[in-house]
């Protein structure tokens, strides 16, 4: 453990959950689950496809409502405030301090209202004050998202965009409300590579220049290495280790180990047959 690392465990956690569990129906689909996200952390959860990534993530922002399912935990606190206080009623219900991003920017943002009124509501009106200050600003945030014509974007509603340009203003918005932590589930499989390397890096810059944690989701173990401190590593509903990324290549837990196995390489595409988790082992070992 590095200098660094020891002294950024050391401070208290930012996020912190303790026996998280989720159900459905009466079914617990995430099993007590604990872990914590310090103050401009950047932690990535990886795993395969129904291991209660995405589950984890709705559970903080508040988008799991009683009609869905049942959202349980002996700690859920965000800078030290309760998360799971009061029950949600109305869903989404916005939780102070988290913002929230998804793979389709269409699902989260207002199909019929405009970028610009979008935008200028979520901006803190203390900070902006006047509309006219709002209006600066929130075109200001649409350039620091790599958006060269903001006055456009902002009178365009969001099928007017392209998928790439609605991620960007997804990420725009989601950073205006100036959140302690930024919670994205999977924001970039929906684009090509180049495209969401663009997304990611503008997400990781943008998010360091205003202090913001960031906890991630994706199913894409060499991205969560490149860019996160940590990476969660879940399968089956619990989380199977926490690893600093630059550990990584040390990982014992075998599951962990299939998964860097199955990354793709440039190296090894289309030279021979990528390895799947039954070819290297991990289900037998883990099994064992
Ligand atoms: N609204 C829901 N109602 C019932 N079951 C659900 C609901 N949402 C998720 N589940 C179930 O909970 C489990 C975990 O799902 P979740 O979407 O959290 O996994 P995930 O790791 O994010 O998967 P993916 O990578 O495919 O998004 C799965 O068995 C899933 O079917």
């Amino acid at each position: 453990m590095t200098d660094e690392f020891a002294a950024r465990a050391e401070r208290s956690a930012l996020l912190e959950v303790a026996d998280l569990r989720i159900s459905y129906q009466g079914v617990e689909k995430v099993h007590p689950t604990s872990f914590t996200v310090h103050e401009r952390e950047r932690v990535a959860i990886v795993g395969e496809s129904g291991s209660g990534k995405s589950s984890i993530a709705n559970a903080l922002g508040g988008f799991i409502s009683p009609a869905v399912g049942t959202v349980q935990a002996q700690i859920m606190t965000l800078a030290g405030r309760p998360l799971l206080e009061s029950s949600p009623n109305r869903i989404p219900i916005r939780r102070e301090g988290i913002s929230m991003i998804f793979q389709d920017a269409m699902s989260s943002l207002d199909p019929v209202a405009t970028v610009g009124n979008q935008l200028l509501s979520v901006l803190p009106r203390a900070t902006y004050g006047s509309r006219k200050a709002r209006k600066a600003s929130a075109e200001e945030r649409l350039r620091q998202v790599g958006i060269v014509d903001p006055r456009r974007v902002m009178s365009s509603v969001p099928g007017q965009l392209s998928g790439g340009m609605r991620q960007r203003v997804m990420l725009a918005i989601a950073l205006a409300s100036e959140p302690v932590l930024l919670i994205a589930d999977e924001p970039t499989s929906a684009l090509d590579a180049s495209l969401g390397i663009t997304v990611m890096e503008m997400m990781m810059s943008l998010s360091r220049e205003e202090g913001t944690a960031l906890l991630f989701i994706s199913h894409d173990i060499a991205l969560s290495r490149r860019y996160s401190d940590r990476v969660m590593v879940m399968r089956h509903g619990t989380v199977l280790e926490t690893i600093a990324s630059r550990d990584l290549d040390r990982a014992t837990h075998p599951y962990t180990r299939g998964l860097l196995a199955c990354m793709p390489t440039l190296g090894s595409a289309g030279l021979r047959e990528l390895p799947t988790l039954d070819s290297v082992g991990a289900h037998d070992e883990m099994a064992a």
